[in-house]
């Protein structure tokens, strides 16, 4: 443990991110309407080439036109390795209205990258006089991006959240499949002539969780691209939630209501955090610091285990 206190990550609910086409202006509303914590208007992937400038003026529009209530409203724009970065950030930067919160950066693969957007954006909200600063977010979907984490996780006080991009990390990564998150059938042990199917998506979602943990920072798991598996969805939410990840995109609206059940602390979760809680006030009273739970060991790390079940279950009855 070092001297430094890990700094806490925003305290804002964070447990679906809905993401849409900007060129696709029909589904905003719906999107506005949605349970999503997150709104994620996109410039990059699902939007082609033609589209790019109808897209952003689509997403610049909507930003002020649709009241997208208390969710946290961020547009993903296109990646550095592109010819339309910049246009997104300065058309965003000076003419969407105050109600945007947060830029996403796609396929960030160094800490620089980051400092170029910060650059850009920092001298736009300047020159314009925009009262409220935009967070970033990024993904991590490289294998430089990977190779690089925790340096992006500290890349600038505007980072707020870091997701997995599970597609374009198979591609950089030149994993054999075309699987977008989930079970990936040749990812398999052997015993005993029986399959024990492994995650290929564990060591990422791993590191990414330790990197955002260190600096204060969300860690997301990103899309599962077949919206037609609820089970295989709600499977790879629960080893997200299991390893620290706080949300999951969702690529479809029936994706919305599986992550806010998987990330919203249960009931019985919470009573059983409580009544660790509850035991170990009673350990202390009686100057112990470890007691029996359940016929199971608790001491003063379970309290901090608790505290983050019950501190998240508490923040989203708030939110
Ligand atoms: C994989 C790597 C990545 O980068 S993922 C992030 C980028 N990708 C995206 O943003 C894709 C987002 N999703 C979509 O574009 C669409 O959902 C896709 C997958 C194309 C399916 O669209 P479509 O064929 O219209 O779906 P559907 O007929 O089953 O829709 C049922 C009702 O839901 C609506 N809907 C659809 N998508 C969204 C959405 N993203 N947000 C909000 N609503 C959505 C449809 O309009 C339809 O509504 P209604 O029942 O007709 O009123
Ligand atoms: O952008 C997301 C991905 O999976 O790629
Ligand atoms: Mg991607």
């Amino acid at each position: 443990m070092s001297f430094r206190i890990q700094p806490p990550a925003p305290a804002r609910p964070n447990r679906c991110q809905l993401f849409g086409p900007g060129s696709r202006p029909a589904l905003f509303e719906k999107m506005a309407a949605s349970a999503a914590d997150v709104i994620n208007l996109d410039l990059e992937d699902s939007v082609a080439p033609t589209d790019k400038d109808a897209a952003r003026a689509n997403i610049i529009a909507a930003i002020s036109d649709v009241d997208w209530g208390n969710k946290t409203l961020s547009v993903r724009i296109n990646g550095l390795d592109t010819p339309y970065w910049y246009r997104d950030v300065v058309d965003l930067m000076e003419q969407a209205g105050e109600r945007l919160d947060q830029i996403m950066i796609p396929k960030v693969g160094c800490a620089a990258d980051i400092y170029a957007v910060d650059a850009l954006v920092t001298a736009i909200e300047t020159a314009k006089g925009r009262a409220k600063k935009i967070n970033f977010e990024v993904i991590i979907e490289s294998a430089a991006g990977i190779a690089h984490v925790e340096e992006i996780a500290a890349a600038s006080p505007r980072l707020v959240a870091m997701s997995l991009g599970a597609a374009d990390f198979a591609a950089s990564m030149g994993m054999a499949t075309t699987g977008i998150g989930g079970t990936q059938e040749n990812y398999y042990m052997l015993r005993e002539g029986a399959k024990y199917w492994s995650d290929p998506w564990h060591w990422a979602q791993a590191a990414i969780v330790a990197a955002c943990r260190t600096h204060g920072v969300l860690p997301v798991d990103g899309p599962f691209g077949d919206f037609s598996d609820d089970e295989g969805y709600r499977a790879q939410a629960l080893r997200s939630a299991t390893l620290g990840m706080v949300g999951k995109w969702a690529i479809h609206p029936k994706q919305i209501a599986l992550a806010n059940e998987v990330f919203t602390p249960s009931e019985a979760a919470v009573t059983e955090a409580r009544e660790i809680l509850a035991a170990m006030e009673e350990a202390k009273a009686k100057g112990e610091g470890a007691t029996v739970y359940k016929g199971r060991l608790v001491d003063i790390a379970s309290i901090k285990q608790a505290e983050v079940i019950v501190r998240q279950s508490e923040m989203i009855a708030n939110s």
